[in-house]
């Protein structure tokens, strides 16, 4: 018998790739030839200073902001040229929570849940309530079905926009600074849960955060930007062994270092009009 040959199969290219990415605001560059790679099933940190372009990020991704020059890939597909329908289909397969989660105030935590699902598909109220119970019984809160946003702390508002995130069964999940916010209970017990999701129901995660320790924690690897590049990429214990001035200053979360705490400025004396001659 002829031996098995096993194919090279997509699942061997990464789920998102920028290659050599420029791009901006207004004239303005905010990234540079920026490459990076998301394998399929990790969770991926992005880290990184105020403004350095964390979010521009994951604006590509979606194709909110589209690249000056490069490719921006999902699953292999460039999505530049992509037209309306095709991109829609793409971000469908993206769930996307975004700082506080906001959840819709005049809507139960169940109909939170099921409004991607009526959006976007036909399925019956029967199939609906089996999908949104299932989806609030992964963020532990089947039995908040009924309560108001008003109703819920906010550590189980960002559950629900969890739930709602990954209520059309996406390949990836974005999430945008998802614990700001949260004390430190409510905190880890977020983290816990974006890293048991992601590997229960077969995942890839991008998470932007400040929160480095719990980052760390949950992230198989990290990414950090700065200064419109990617800096620094690798398991955590990579970037925490870093002897890269910006990553050891980042990481380590010292004051002094490549990134300054003043911004550019006039000089003091300048502005108090301290012994300046008229
Ligand atoms: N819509 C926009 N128009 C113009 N400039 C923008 C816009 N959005 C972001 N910027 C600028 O782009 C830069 C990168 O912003 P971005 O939000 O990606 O940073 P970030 O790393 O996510 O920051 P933070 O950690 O503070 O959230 C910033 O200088 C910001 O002022």
């Amino acid at each position: 018998m002829a031996p098995t040959t096993i194919q090279s199969t997509r699942s061997d290219l990464p789920l998102i790739e920028l290659r050599n990415v420029t791009c901006g605001y207004g004239g303005r560059v905010i990234l540079e030839n920026v490459n990076l790679e998301v394998r399929r099933g990790e969770v991926l940190a992005l880290i990184g200073t105020s403004g350095g372009g964390k979010t521009t990020v994951l604006r590509l991704l979606g194709r909110q902001l589209r690249p000056l020059s490069g490719q921006v890939l999902f699953d292999g597909q460039d999505l530049a040229p992509l037209n309306l329908e095709q991109l829609y289909a793409v971000r469908r397969r993206m769930g996307m929570l975004f700082q506080f989660g906001a959840l819709f105030t005049d809507l139960s935590v169940f109909e939170n849940v099921a409004f991607p699902l009526r959006e976007h598909t036909s399925l019956s109220e029967v199939m609906m309530r089996d999908l949104v119970l299932m989806k609030l019984n992964a963020v532990g809160l089947r039995g908040s079905r009924d309560l108001m946003p008003s109703e819920i702390s906010g550590g189980m508002a960002r559950r629900v926009a969890l739930a709602r995130a990954i209520a059309l069964d996406p390949d990836v999940v974005l999430y945008d600074e998802p614990f700001a916010g949260l004390d430190p209970i409510s905190l880890g017990v977020a983290a816990r849960l974006i890293r048991d999701l992601n590997d229960a129901l077969g995942l890839t995660s991008i998470i932007v955060s400040h929160d480095l320790h719990e980052t760390f924690e949950i992230a198989d690897r990290v990414a950090m930007v700065a200064n419109g590049r990617v800096v620094a990429q690798g398991t955590p214990d990579e970037l925490r062994n870093s002897e890269d001035p910006l990553v050891k200053q980042f990481v380590g979360a010292h004051a002094d270092g490549p990134v300054r705490f003043h911004q550019p400025a006039a000089p003091v004396a300048v502005d108090f009009g301290l012994g300046v001659a008229a």
